[in-house]
């Protein structure tokens, strides 16, 4: 039984103080963290305060990003020693927003995935096709590839740590949610990839999100199909009692 993890994904939304207050209010209703893992994914310069706020709550704190260095002449990044340091658990990569507008490759996402490991901190590499690729039957391979690049060379204890999120692109922020089925469809298809590149252990280890659209009124249905362990939220997971009745469905999936 793989357990539930849902995570919201602020992007680029919220103050610190903000963000820092909405922990302190949702973190006594949070169901107990053996039910489900509840995630918030931050702006870097939030996750101080944020870590400082879950500290023996049930909420993980994750960056939307990071560098695959520890240190250097990176000017604007930030490393996943730095986030380390200040107890940041998980960190989100290869998201289609930082594929699309930052150059985010599959090769980087690799490197970064490796580096998380490094930290001892948990990746979720974000997958998902556009739409044109939909409809163009490429959803399958297009996936596929990105999840055989991003997780290549990893060995198998550590790929059943990772956790993926499924997220078509044509599903983030439109209110277009993918059909249950449908995601179920392409979250199977990623079991049977990472039964075939690593081994059935890690596939019915590994965790898969599915992100898009995601709301209190759709995420029951979409976690009772057979490979959805659990969701990555964006635009829902920003009000305090829609991310508690996310999590809440997490907990009772
Ligand atoms: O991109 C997403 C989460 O990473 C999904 O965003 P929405 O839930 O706003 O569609």
């Amino acid at each position: 039984m793989r357990k539930p993890i849902i995570a919201g994904n602020w992007k680029m939304n919220k103050l610190a103080g903000d963000g820092a207050r909405f922990l302190l209010n949702v973190r006594e209703q949070l169901p107990e963290a053996e039910k489900v893992e509840a995630v918030v994914c931050a702006p870097y310069i939030h996750l101080p305060l944020l870590t400082e706020a879950a500290r023996d709550f049930p909420v993980g704190i994750a960056a939307q990003n990071m560098h695959f260095e520890d240190s250097g002449a990176f000017t604007g990044e930030v490393s996943p020693e730095m986030l380390k340091d200040i107890l940041v658990d998980y960190v989100v990569l290869g998201h289609s927003e930082r594929r699309e507008m930052f150059g985010e490759t599959d090769e980087s996402v690799n490197q970064k995935v490796k580096a998380a490991f490094n930290h001892e901190m948990t990746p979720i590499v974000c997958v998902g096709e556009s739409l044109e690729q939909r409809e163009n039957n490429e959803t399958f391979t297009f996936v596929e590839k990105q999840v055989k690049a991003g997780l290549a060379g990893l060995t198998e204890e550590q790929a059943k740590q990772v956790v993926i999120a499924y997220e078509p692109i044509w599903a983030i922020g439109t209110g277009k949610t993918a059909t249950s089925e449908e995601a179920n469809d392409v979250c199977a298809h990623i079991r049977q990839v990472l039964k075939d590149t690593f081994s059935e252990d890690v596939s019915e280890a590994i965790r898969i999100q599915y992100g898009g659209s995601v709301k209190p009124a759709n995420i029951d249905e979409l976690l009772s199909q057979s490979d959805i362990d659990g969701a990555l939220v964006g635009g829902a997971s920003l009000e305090e009692d829609s991310f508690v009745k996310l999590v809440e469905a997490g907990a009772n999936a």
